[in-house]
């Protein structure tokens, strides 16, 4: 059933892809579509009183601020990425103001980078490209870039969402040792990727790739620091495709250059963007990406799509397909 009658929906990015404006304007939105980039927090809030909805396409703080200015006819509003922690939903749920996110169609991609940084960390791409760039291409050891196969290998995930079961589904075919993974409470669906569920002390004592994928909250800030990382493998990569906050950067830094770990992979960092300058980028046993893990059409299409499909069930007074509380 369509929506009756006509709302107002504030974008805030004018990249959102044109299908998701179209699927909006289809069932009755008129689209007021912020122009700036990067987003401009002085155009959102002139822009943003009296909408029935707001499309979050960026991520700057989505606070009582946003909402105050929006105002009371506001009755839904959706980001569009996966993780929230830019979003004060204690205040959403305060005001019941309805929010959605896209989780679930991120997976994919993220999964395929995810493979990505624990082949590239394992195999040491970033100390190989730059051994080229410093004419020290080292030909005649037979130990230079020794790496480690994914092979034969503990796979360890902390958090077991939609992105680690997509890795872990990937690696079925990978001739693995054992996939263990980290969460408050086991999850049913463990059985179909062989995975067994083990206290965070076992999962960091036994991985041999360690892969973080699980939400930034306030139990899950800086999890991995000093302590973490004293009770990996010395041989264990490291990658973390979640958000930055999990991780003590400086305690990474330090674990890393002092052969605590392995190597490490980042698509996520503290903060983002990182400054050029930046010590984890000198080290040649971590490869740092920026933050790109959704960055491919097909999933950015099914982002959006998925972004405005919440905001019209909010405004047909149904649920959202996936809310954030
Ligand atoms: O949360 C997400 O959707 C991805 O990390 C992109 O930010």
């Amino acid at each position: 059933m369509s929506v009756s009658r006509a709302f107002k929906v504030l974008v805030t990015h004018p990249q959102v892809p044109l299908p998701a404006l179209e699927l909006l304007r289809s069932r009755g939105a008129e689209t007021i579509v912020c122009q700036s980039v990067p987003p401009s927090r002085d155009e959102i809030l002139q822009k943003v009183a009296g909408v029935d909805a707001i499309y979050w396409a960026h991520y700057q703080p989505l606070n009582a601020s946003i909402l105050d200015a929006a105002g009371p006819k506001l009755r839904a509003v959706s980001t569009m990425s996966s993780g929230i922690d830019y979003a004060d939903v204690a205040e959403f749920k305060r005001r019941q103001i309805p929010l959605g996110h896209t989780p679930g169609v991120v997976k994919n991609a993220v999964a395929d980078l995810a493979i990505g940084l624990m082949i590239a960390a394992g195999r040491h791409f970033h100390a190989g490209r730059t051994s080229i760039e410093t004419s020290q291409w080292v030909t005649e050891r037979i130990d230079w870039l020794m790496g480690k196969e994914i092979r034969d290998s503990v796979i360890g995930f902390f958090g077991f969402g939609g992105i680690s079961q997509a890795i872990a589904k990937r690696l079925q075919g990978w001739d693995v040792a054992k996939i263990l993974y980290t969460t408050r409470t086991r999850k049913e669906n463990d059985v179909d990727f062989k995975a067994e569920h083990v206290p965070f002390e076992r999962l960091l004592g036994e991985s041999d790739f360690l892969v973080v994928a699980a939400p930034l909250t306030d139990q899950t800030r800086e999890k991995f620091n000093a302590q973490a990382f004293e009770q990996m493998k010395s041989s264990a990569v490291f990658v973390n495709v979640a958000r930055g906050g999990l991780v003590k950067q400086s305690d990474l830094h330090e674990a890393l250059i002092t052969g605590q770990i392995f190597a490490a992979g980042l698509d996520v960092t503290t903060p983002e963007p990182l400054p050029a300058n930046d010590p984890i980028l000198k080290l040649p046993n971590c490869v740092v990406l920026p933050h790109m893990g959704t960055q491919t059409m097909k999933t950015t299409i099914e982002m959006s799509l998925l972004a405005a499909n919440n905001i019209i069930n909010a405004i047909d007074g149904k649920p959202m397909i996936r809310s954030a509380y």
